[in-house]
């Protein structure tokens, strides 16, 4: 209990009935540093009800409130509520130690105006704001190590922010233009409040486009990757859908160039800032299949599709160059419960205390 260290850790899941909640007791209770799991729910519950596949787990919701009177038994909580919850209950598990990854957006925002303006709400704890570390693990490992709060970044966010950083810390983009990135989320990315236009009979065999007003990621997104340039102001033109399938987002990035540079080029600079293979980012991983055919010849296996990486942490990158255009092209596809939430939350945690970063994460995709 309060470890800084520790080899076994007691962890709380406040919102262990939600998707996210429910991945991440599926991936803890695989985890070999984790001794007990203490999940939360409003309603009583039973969990095999809920979480069929964690069926013979063992584990049982409490009410949050039970919870929080057993903050001293815990190590970390990890929040897993919609938006605008984690802010009124994090200061208590602070207060007794406790280490604390929200998977909402309650603490993604440093400037308290922007989260306002973002999330249309009032921060109740924006006394924290300035102490939460932003949860890109591969980019802000350092901070993560040493912080009690951690602001997990949202899915698209994170998977859109490995796609461009290498591309920006280059200097190749021309930042005149915004961004252009479209991403596709799996069903499970709307939660499991139920809503007929997100239904199956809805979505399968469609597609449903939704916030081209602008995502609230697009905010989050800009904010991390100017402070990590630290040069002009990046602005991103997001534009989100749900496509047929569960879990997974696939993402494309586009960025007009400053220079001429090919396709070799583009991965020898992804390459450099992730490793070949597991050599440098264990999670994040560059297709460098080369191109062979001719012109117009369709070679599907030079970009990573979505199916490489559903069920695991993993981030595929693939890259290429419109050179008549000037313009670079990254796709990148990640399991949105998993690197997009659960896993990269488990990532932080095993940070946090001081773990092999990939402990109860190194299973591959399905
Ligand atoms: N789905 C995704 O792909 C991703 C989601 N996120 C973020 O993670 C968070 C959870 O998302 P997701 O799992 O999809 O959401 P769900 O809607 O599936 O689950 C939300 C959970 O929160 C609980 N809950 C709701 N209100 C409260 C409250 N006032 N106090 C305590 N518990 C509450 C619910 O449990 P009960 O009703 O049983 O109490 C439920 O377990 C959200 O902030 C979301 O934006 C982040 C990355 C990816
Ligand atoms: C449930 C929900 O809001 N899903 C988001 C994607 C998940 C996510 O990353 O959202 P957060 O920024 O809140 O973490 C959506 O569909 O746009």
């Amino acid at each position: 209990m309060n470890n800084s260290t520790a080899d076994k850790l007691t962890v709380g899941v406040v919102g262990g009935t939600g998707y996210t909640g429910g991945e991440l007791c599926r991936l803890l209770l695989g985890h070999p540093a984790v001794e007990v799991i203490l999940p939360t729910s409003r309603e009583p519950r039973p969990f095999a009800h809920t979480h069929p596949n964690l069926r013979g787990s063992g584990l049982e919701f409490r009410p949050v409130e039970r919870l929080e009177e057993q903050a001293d038994e815990l190590d970390v909580v990890f929040f897993c509520t919609p938006s605008g919850e984690a802010m009124n209950r994090v200061g208590h598990f602070l207060d007794h130690g406790v280490r604390v990854v929200d998977l909402s957006a309650d603490f993604r925002f440093r400037d308290v105006d922007r989260y306002q303006r973002v999330y249309g709400r009032e921060h109740a704890a924006a006394h924290l704001l300035p102490e939460a570390v932003y949860g890109v693990t591969e980019l802000n490992r350092d901070r993560v190590r040493d912080a009690r709060l951690i602001a997990n970044p949202g899915c698209y966010a994170i998977t859109a922010i490995l796609a461009l950083t290498p591309l920006l810390n280059g200097g190749f983009v021309d930042l005149t233009s915004p961004l252009s990135i479209h991403a596709t989320n799996g069903t499970t990315g709307a939660g499991t409040t139920p809503k007929k236009a997100i239904m199956h009979a809805e979505v399968a065999e469609s597609m449903l486009a939704y916030s081209l007003e602008g995502h609230r990621h697009g905010p989050e997104l800009e904010a991390f990757l100017a402070n990590a340039i630290q040069g002009p102001p990046v602005r991103v033109d997001i534009n989100t859908a749900h496509g047929n399938f569960a879990r997974g987002i696939h993402l494309q990035a586009n960025a007009g160039l400053r220079q001429r540079l090919d396709r070799d080029q583009l991965l020898e600079t992804f390459t450099a800032a992730y490793g070949p293979g597991h050599e440098g980012e264990h999670f994040v991983l560059v297709n460098d299949v080369p191109k062979q055919g001719g012109v117009n010849e369709k070679e599907y296996d030079v970009y990573p599709s979505l199916g490489h990486v559903v069920g695991s942490n993993f981030c595929h990158l693939g890259v290429d160059v419109d050179r008549a255009r000037g313009i670079a092209k990254v796709v990148a596809v990640t399991d949105n419960l998993v690197k997009g939430a659960a896993g990269s939350a488990i990532q932080n945690m095993n940070v946090m205390f001081g773990l092999d970063e990939t402990l109860g994460l190194r299973t591959y995709a399905l």
